[in-house]
């Protein structure tokens, strides 16, 4: 049996089997999405493939601290032997899914169904890459004729599928239940400036979640297809639990780190402004957001941890210049940051060193980890936690999951969050988890 690292076939029918052909009458992502089965998986991101995953080959699940490396034993194991016809590299097996935020993540409401860490082998994907659109059915320890004739069988599917209609217009909100209210808020932001006062903690990312009560339930493909038209350049993400519909959806602005040979990029993005009426509104809020002192200071801060974080395993880092992230509804600090490995290294130690870095959870690490568990109602299950796809090689894609919601019929929650200095403001930082709120709630109402 030969390694799927090779990115060779054998004709051997043990392990991971995988065909795939190129589609000439090509659905559209909404369309293939639409029609998957659940767990549902799709992937969108600046310069990558898209993704749209039906169902599960194979699934791997993690729970605790330890998530990160059991995830990748399991995966090692699944990947080790197999027999693949990829047609095309972005065709090939990858394990998409996330993780928890917190290590004793502990999957209550909304979180049922999402455990610490969970990767899905689509079983059947369409990847769109390059203007080609290509079709593969995944299966493990089947039969390489048998897959074969199920790709047939699918693609005679896609041949026969409608294509799906016009977008349809978001549900509206009947109700708004909010975790936190204004006045707790504020004590809990003014507790965490106290404790940074007082030398014990430097930064802390403080998170909200907004549950809304929907008059139908949410369409998940119309909402990517439209925050796909309004956040071009963001991650586009959903995952779902098993069997059981829904998911966790979002379109964040954040990469975590990409990992393609020994090349690593990963970025701060901290710092945070709104929109302006015009074009001149928006050039005075980006250039006050660059000269302030305390939105400087909350970047700096992610630059260094993530620089320091990366060290242990690189033999060069370069940061960038930084610069402003101007996304539809909100305006960012942003400095790129890529690195060189000095050994080759599996991207999931890179997403374990890296997680969470202090633009979603703090400095020092465990006293911002106890501070958001003292002050935040609820649980944060994969918000702000990395999710994204690897490969057999060990490469893959992981963004930081904002600007997201958990949805399950006609209920969704959603999350935002700020990070709290010792010159924040509670008002404002209010104001400002409201403004990152608004990608996925013009998604619902
Ligand atoms: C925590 C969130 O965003 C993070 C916090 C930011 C800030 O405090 O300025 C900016 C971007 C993100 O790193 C969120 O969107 O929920």
């Amino acid at each position: 049996m030969e390694s799927l690292r090779s990115g060779e076939t054998t004709p051997l029918s043990a392990g991971v089997v995988s065909r795939t052909v190129r589609l000439s009458d090509a659905p559209r992502p909404r369309t293939a999405l639409g029609a998957a089965d659940p767990p549902r998986t799709f992937w969108a991101a600046p310069g990558e493939a898209t993704v749209v995953g039906s169902g599960a080959a194979a699934t791997v699940r993690a729970d605790g601290p330890d998530r990160f490396r059991s995830v990748r034993a399991a995966a090692d194991e699944l990947f080790s032997s197999g027999d693949v016809h990829a047609g095309t590299l972005a065709a090939r097996p990858r394990l998409f899914g996330g993780f928890s935020f917190h290590d004793d993540h502990t999957g209550r409401e909304p979180w049922d169904g999402y455990p610490g860490a969970r990767f899905v082998l689509p079983r059947r994907q369409t990847t769109f890459a390059d203007d080609e659109v290509w079709l593969t059915v995944n299966a493990v320890g089947e039969s390489p004729e048998e897959v074969e004739r199920q790709l047939e069988e699918a693609r005679e599917t896609i041949r026969r599928r409608p294509t799906s209609g016009a977008v349809g217009d978001p549900p509206g909100i009947v109700e708004r239940t909010e975790t936190t209210s204004k006045s707790e808020w504020c004590e809990g932001v003014t507790a965490a400036i106290e404790r940074i006062e007082a030398g014990e903690l430097r930064k802390v990312v403080l998170a909200q979640a907004l549950r809304a009560s929907l008059s139908s339930p949410l369409s998940i493909p119309d909402a990517l297809t439209r925050l796909g038209e309004t956040y071009p350049d963001c991650y586009r993400f959903l995952f779902e639990p098993d069997d059981r519909g829904g998911g966790f959806f979002g379109a964040t602005p954040e990469r975590l780190v990409d990992l393609r040979g020994r090349t690593v990029e990963t970025g701060a993005l901290a710092g945070t402004t709104g929109r302006g009426e015009t074009p001149e509104e928006d050039e005075w809020l980006a250039e006050e957001l660059l000269a302030d002192e305390k939105n400087a200071h909350e970047h700096d801060l992610v630059v260094g941890a993530v620089r320091k974080q990366l060290e242990p395993h690189a033999a060069s880092i370069r940061t960038g210049t930084r610069r402003i992230r101007r996304l539809a509804t909100v305006q960012h600090i942003e400095t790129p940051i890529t690195a060189e490995l000095a050994s080759d290294e599996h991207v999931l130690k890179l997403v374990e060193a890296l997680h969470p870095t202090p633009a979603v959870g703090g400095l020092p690490p465990d006293r911002a980890l106890e501070t958001i568990r003292d002050t935040e109602p609820f649980g944060r299950g994969w918000y702000a936690a990395p999710v994204g796809w690897f490969d057999a090689a060990g490469y893959g894609s992981f963004a930081v999951a904002l600007r997201s919601a958990v949805a399950r019929g006609d209920v969704a929650t959603l999350f935002a969050g700020v990070g709290v200095v010792a010159d924040s403001d509670p008002d404002r930082e209010w104001d400002e988890v409201q403004l990152k709120y608004r990608p996925i709630l013009d998604e619902l109402e």
